[in-house]
């Protein structure tokens, strides 16, 4: 494990991270501050994720979730605090950002050293995203889902301890985002690298993470477990009061739907 030492600007190279919660932290984070202006926007945060542990965070828009994926991708710094995290990580966002005079293929291996078995490489990595008849295509050819796919692959190939997604199903289609679930709950179990996965999801989040997290006021104001054997599926009781709970931690109150619709009307010719 390797870290920055906030305030200081230098490496630190450590002994593999100490057991947490008896696993091995891949992330180590201790009093994170980060301020913009007058406002600390992350103020006195601490979280561990363990190596292989898939975490969602959750929160109000403007918390600071990207802000904090950004800092432990080294996209941002921080004010104080310390921060650990594996040499190895990549990011998934929002927008698959391929380089659009590249092939697809090319895309995948875009940060891999160059090797005789390169292509190689990255054919295997577009064959576990089920693309790899995609590996001659431009880039503008694919579909938003497809594209997002090959982002997905070019991050998994360089074998990342830690995997950062920053809602990388967002502006997806509802099937689109269902299949992806399936395909990064998948490759993340294959790969195990530690993920830390920001949603505003609710459902996603309980549907893929091992830990939830809800970010307020700077810090972790919910950290949940979620168990082995805990319902993934949205109908359950069990996965619906565990939405509720965290809609309530977020703030939102749903009123029940008690009123019925407005009938159609018929607009004049
Ligand atoms: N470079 C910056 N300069 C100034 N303010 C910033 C900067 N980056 C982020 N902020 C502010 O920090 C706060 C947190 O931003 P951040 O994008 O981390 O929130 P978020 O929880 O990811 O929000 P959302 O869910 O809407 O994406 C916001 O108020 C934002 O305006």
């Amino acid at each position: 494990m390797s870290g920055t030492l906030a305030g200081t600007g230098r490496q630190q190279h450590s002994a593999p991270g100490d057991p947490a919660g008896g696993s091995r932290a891949a992330v180590r984070i201790r009093g994170l501050r980060r301020t913009f202006g007058i406002r600390d926007v992350l103020d006195g945060l601490d979280l561990d994720i363990a190596q292989g542990e898939f975490l969602a965070l959750l929160g109000a828009s403007g918390t600071g979730k990207t802000t904090l994926l950004r800092i432990l991708g080294a996209l941002d710094r921080h004010d104080a605090g310390t921060v650990l995290v594996p040499e190895t990580r990549t990011v998934v966002f929002q927008e698959p950002r391929l380089v659009p005079s590249k092939k697809v293929l090319a895309n995948v291996t875009v940060a891999l050293p160059r090797g005789a078995d390169t292509r190689e490489t990255g054919r295997r990595a577009l064959a576990e995203v089920g693309l790899d008849r995609h590996a001659d295509a431009w880039p503008a050819t694919l579909s938003g889902g497809e594209a997002q796919r090959v982002a997905l692959a070019r991050a998994l190939i360089r074998e990342p301890e830690l995997l950062l997604l920053d809602e990388p199903f967002a502006a997806l289609d509802a099937l689109t985002r269902l299949r992806m679930h399936d395909l990064v709950g998948e490759l993340c179990r294959r790969h195990r690298p530690a993920v830390l996965l920001v949603t505003h999801d609710v459902d996603e989040a309980i549907r893929l993470a091992d830990r939830v997290a809800v970010l307020r006021d700077g810090r972790l104001a919910t950290d949940e477990r979620i168990a082995i054997g805990h319902p993934r599926d949205s109908a359950d009781p069990r996965f619906a009061a565990l939405r509720t709970r965290l809609l309530t931690e977020l703030g939102v109150h749903r009123a029940p739907a008690d009123h019925a619709p407005t009938p159609a009307k018929e607009l004049p010719a």
